[in-house]
C-alpha cells in the first residue's frame, strides 16, 4: 500500500482571500423522474464559497448529493432536501446552494378530432435556490404553436372580395355557383401566412407549493393559445387546425396578453416572464413580445 496521503488541494488557503457568490458544475448528466417518467437531464450544482479564504468548494459532495434525484419524483421538497444537504456538505465555506435542472418533458397529447395520439417534448428548466434558509423555485418551459397573421388574414380576405365582385359582377347569384367558387382557388385567391412559434415561460412558484405544476402550466398555455402543434395527424385533424388557427389569428402581442391572463391564474405561480417568439415567414426576422406580472403583496 502506499504510504503517502492525497494532496488536498483544496482545503488550502487561497492564494487571493475573496468570497465567490457560485461555485459548482454544470451539465451533469443523470435520469430524474418528472410525473412518473424517467427522463434524460442534465444538472447544475453549486454554492456560494462565503469563506475567502478557503482555495475552493468540495465539488465530489454536491455531485453526491444528485443521487436521491435518480430515485424520486421530482418536487419541490425534494430539490430542498438536495440543497440541504450541498450545504450541510459546505459548512463553514456556504451560505447558498443552487441547483438547475434541464430536461425534456414528455407528453402524449391527443389528436384534435381523430382518436389518435403522440408524444411532444417540452424543454424544461427547474431551477432551486436555498439561501438563508429560504427556499426559491422557479421553472421554465417552452410551448411551441401555430400563430397566424391577422393582418395577413384580413388582406387575404380582402382580396377575396375583390375577386367575388370581379366574377360575379352584373351575373345573378347562383347557389351552385358560388359554392363552387368558394371551394375553388380561383376563388380563394389569397391565404394568409402563419408561422411556428414558441412562448417561453419563466415562473416564480411559492415557497411551500407541494408539486411543480409543469403540466397544468403547459395545459393553460395551450389552452390560452388555441393553436398547440399537433402530434399524429390525420386531414379531420389538419382541417379541425385549420379552424383553430382562423379563430386564433394572432400578433406576438396578442398571444403575450393571452399569456399572460391566463398564467396569472395558474395556482402556485406567484410571478412570471412571458417571451413569445414568433418565426416569422413574411419576414426574415422574428416578432417578439414580452410581459411580466407579479402578484401584488397583501
Ligand atoms: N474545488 C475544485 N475542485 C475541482 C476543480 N476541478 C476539478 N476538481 C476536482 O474535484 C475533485 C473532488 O474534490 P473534493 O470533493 O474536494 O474531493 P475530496 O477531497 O476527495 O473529497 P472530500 O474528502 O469529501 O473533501 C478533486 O479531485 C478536485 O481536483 C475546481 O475547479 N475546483
Amino acid at each position: 500500500m502506499n504510504a503517502l496521503t492525497l494532496p488536498d488541494v483544496a482545503a488550502q488557503a487561497a492564494r487571493q482571500a475573496l468570497p465567490l457568490e457560485w461555485v459548482g458544475m454544470c451539465g451533469i448528466a443523470l435520469p430524474v423522474f418528472i410525473e412518473g417518467q424517467r427522463l434524460a437531464a442534465k444538472a447544475d450544482a453549486g454554492v456560494s464559497l462565503d469563506d475567502g479564504d478557503a482555495r475552493g468548494i468540495h465539488m465530489s459532495r454536491l455531485y453526491l448529493g444528485l443521487e436521491t434525484l435518480e430515485q424520486q419524483n421530482l418536487s419541490p421538497a425534494l430539490l430542498r432536501r438536495v440543497l440541504q444537504r450541498f450545504l450541510d456538505s459546505h459548512e463553514d465555506l456556504s451560505d447558498a446552494a443552487y441547483l438547475n435542472i434541464h430536461t425534456d418533458l414528455l407528453l402524449r397529447r391527443p389528436a384534435l378530432v381523430s382518436p389518435l395520439a403522440g408524444w411532444k417534448t417540452y424543454p424544461v428548466t427547474v431551477s432551486a435556490r436555498l439561501k438563508n434558509k429560504v427556499f426559491h423555485v422557479e421553472l421554465k418551459i417552452d410551448v411551441a404553436y401555430s400563430s397566424t397573421c391577422p393582418c395577413s388574414a384580413a388582406l387575404a380576405r380582402q382580396l377575396i372580395q375583390q375577386q367575388f365582385v370581379d366574377d360575379f359582377a352584373n351575373k345573378p347569384l347562383q347557389h351552385a355557383d358560388v359554392l363552387a367558387w368558394l371551394g375553388s382557388t380561383q376563388g380563394i385567391v389569397a391565404t394568409p401566412h402563419s408561422q411556428r412559434s414558441t412562448a417561453q415561460l419563466h415562473l416564480h412558484l411559492d415557497e411551500f407549493i407541494d408539486e411543480l405544476p409543469l403540466t397544468s402550466i403547459i395545459n393553460d398555455a395551450e389552452a390560452a393559445l388555441g393553436t398547440a402543434v399537433q402530434t399524429a395527424v390525420k386531414r379531420a385533424d389538419e382541417q379541425a387546425f385549420a379552424l383553430a388557427n382562423g379563430q386564433n389569428l394572432m400578433f406576438c402581442e396578442d398571444a403575450a396578453r393571452r399569456l399572460n391572463l391566463a398564467l396569472r391564474r395558474s395556482p402556485g405561480v406567484s410571478e412570471f416572464h412571458v417571451r413569445v417568439i414568433h418565426a416569422e415567414s413574411l419576414h426574415a426576422h422574428d416578432a417578439v413580445a414580452e410581459s411580466h406580472w407579479r402578484r401584488e403583496q397583501p
